[in-house]
């Protein structure tokens, strides 16, 4: 029986990236292949359901728009599965991934969140183009690197740096400093700001 391992399912706003603001109905699915000091999510506890019953759940939103996330969504086995059935269905579907899985080219909206701490895990990742890539901020001396390394590695419309949060803590000074680094010396500045918005409104 084909079953997902879903810790959460919810409608909200996006909160982060081009699409803030947006309504979405968010499927967030367990299990993860790295392990970040800063990770804000608990992909560790689930529950298993067929594709029957998170359609089910979905259609109880008002939302046509769905966030596929986690963990780490590329994950799960069946996730081309309930990618054409949630397309048949009209969905407009986006999917937040940290690239390191295959992403399949169907979505309507790849967001990538390549990791500082594995770098050398994406040298030898090939993805399709990408709508947009947000970095989250680290402190780390070669962090600069990291993001030209990106830039240069995946292509993307968009690419964002994002503020880590690390004991309540945003590292807002230190994220507009990189954005400074990074764009100076271009005029078309390129690397932009995001937030995770949903954070400070206190929404899901
Ligand atoms: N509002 C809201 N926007 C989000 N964008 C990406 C999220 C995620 O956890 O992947 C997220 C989330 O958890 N909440
Ligand atoms: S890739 Fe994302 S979900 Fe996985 S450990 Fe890192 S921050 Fe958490
Ligand atoms: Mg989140």
């Amino acid at each position: 029986m084909t079953k997902f391992n879903i810790v959460e399912i919810f409608e909200s706003l996006q909160g982060e990236g081009y699409n803030t603001g947006m309504p979405a109905i968010f499927i967030r699915f367990a299990g993860c292949n790295l392990n970040c000091q800063w990770c804000d999510t608990n992909f560790r506890q689930y529950t298993k359901m067929t594709l029957e019953m998170i359609l089910e759940k979905i259609a109880l939103f008002e939302s046509k728009n769905i966030i596929i996330t986690g963990g780490e969504p590329t994950l799960q086995k069946y996730l081309p599965l309930l990618l054409s059935q949630l397309k048949k269905n009209g969905y407009f579907i986006a999917i937040e991934s940290n690239g390191l899985g295959k992403i399949d080219p169907h979505f309507d909206y790849i967001a990538l969140s390549p990791k500082f701490c594995y770098w050398n895990r994406y040298q030898t990742i090939q993805q399709p183009q990408i709508d947009e890539i947000r970095i989250v901020v680290e402190e780390k001396s070669d962090f600069y690197d990291f993001c030209l390394f990106i830039e240069k590695h995946f292509h993307a419309k968009r690419y964002y740096l994002s503020p880590c949060e690390l004991d309540g803590q945003f590292n807002i000074l230190a994220t507009i400093q990189i954005l400074g680094r990074i764009n100076q010396g271009r005029t078309d500045n390129k690397w932009l700001l995001s937030f995770q918005t949903h954070k400070f409104a206190n929404i899901d």
